[in-house]
């Protein structure tokens, strides 16, 4: 019988030892033993997961955390027939509000248990520091300048909250840099460039009508507003659900992104800091299955 290992972030904004505790006894009471690996440093993640993958023994790799840990969980499994695990307990887990997956350990544990998985195509984040893996969206300008500039510390106090503080301060002093980004080798100018593979925004805001998880494909939201009065409607209107029909938004679909700017633009993905351009984002060539209810 194959088992389950629960990869667990402690860092990760909403962790509890206790929530783990009652999602593995609820496994274990629907028959599927199941053992926990913490995490020790960044990117260990993808090392438990890859080892977990190889070793054949289990049927399920559950990230307990939010997107990043999600994200190097997938990087250590993706290709593999093990199936990806999520227990939200991020600070803005986009992914599995995207995915519908519950919250709740008892109905999170009979998920794993009734065994259904959709299979999605991740994207692959390339930057001078190698390939990076990434589940729901990477982005390059301004939205990347407020995670850089979202205090850890303040985020572990107040959550989510901090993204606002950050959001706030980068509109003052966030230095607009208009660049040029190559979708699908096309040429266009961008300010701010949201590489999306999802239809949702820093937890349940709508960024685009259809989600691309299932496709080989992205959804590219470009801002090409320059002043900063623009870009706070722009940002208002994202919060507001409103982006598809802001003026100087364009949203388009690729399969590759490319910034060859060398000018340092601040870049992110899943909500975690990954330096700056230039940059190159395409679809990982293999895909990732992941547990979800038969309506996910
Ligand atoms: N033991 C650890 N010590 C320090 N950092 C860690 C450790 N384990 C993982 N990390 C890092 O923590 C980062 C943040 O984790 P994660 O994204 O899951 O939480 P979050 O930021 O609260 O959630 P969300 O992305 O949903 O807002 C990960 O990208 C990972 O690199």
């Amino acid at each position: 019988m194959k088992k389950i290992i629960i990869v667990a972030n402690p860092t990760a904004g909403h962790h509890s030892q206790s929530r783990i505790a009652r999602f593995t006894r609820h496994l274990a009471q629907a028959g599927l033993p199941a053992s926990v690996a913490h995490t020790h440093y960044p990117g260990h993640a993808t090392i438990l997961a890859r080892d977990a993958a190889e070793s054949g023994l289990y049927s399920h790799i559950v990230a307990a955390g939010g997107d990043g840990t999600i994200a190097e969980v997938s990087a250590g499994m993706v290709g593999t027939s093990a199936i990806l695990g999520i227990l939200p307990l991020g600070s803005a887990n986009v992914l599995a509000h995207e995915l519908r997956i519950p919250f709740n350990e008892i109905r999170n544990a009979a998920l794993i248990r009734a065994g259904h998985f959709t299979t999605i195509w991740p994207g692959y984040l390339h930057t001078q520091a190698g390939p990076q893996l990434f589940v729901q969206m990477a982005s390059i300008g301004f939205d990347a300048h407020i995670v850089h500039t979202t205090s850890t510390r303040l985020k572990a106090r107040i959550g989510r909250a901090a993204y606002a503080v950050s959001t706030l301060s980068s509109l003052l002093r966030y230095g607009l840099t208009e660049f040029t980004v190559l979708i699908d080798t096309v040429p266009h100018r961008a300010t701010t460039v949201i590489v999306s593979k999802g239809s949702l925004y820093a937890g349940k805001y709508a960024l685009t009508r259809h989600s691309a998880h299932k496709d080989k494909k992205f959804s590219v939201i470009l801002f090409e507003t320059s002043g900063k009065l623009a870009l706070m409607k722009t940002v208002l209107s994202l919060f507001l659900g409103r982006i598809g029909r802001q003026k100087g938004v364009r949203t388009l679909t690729a399969a590759t992104v490319q910034v060859p700017s060398p000018a340092a633009i601040p870049i992110q993905s899943d909500g975690d800091r990954k330096g700056f351009s230039p940059a190159c984002l395409d679809i990982s060539p293999s895909p990732l299955r992941v547990a979800v209810t038969p309506a996910g």
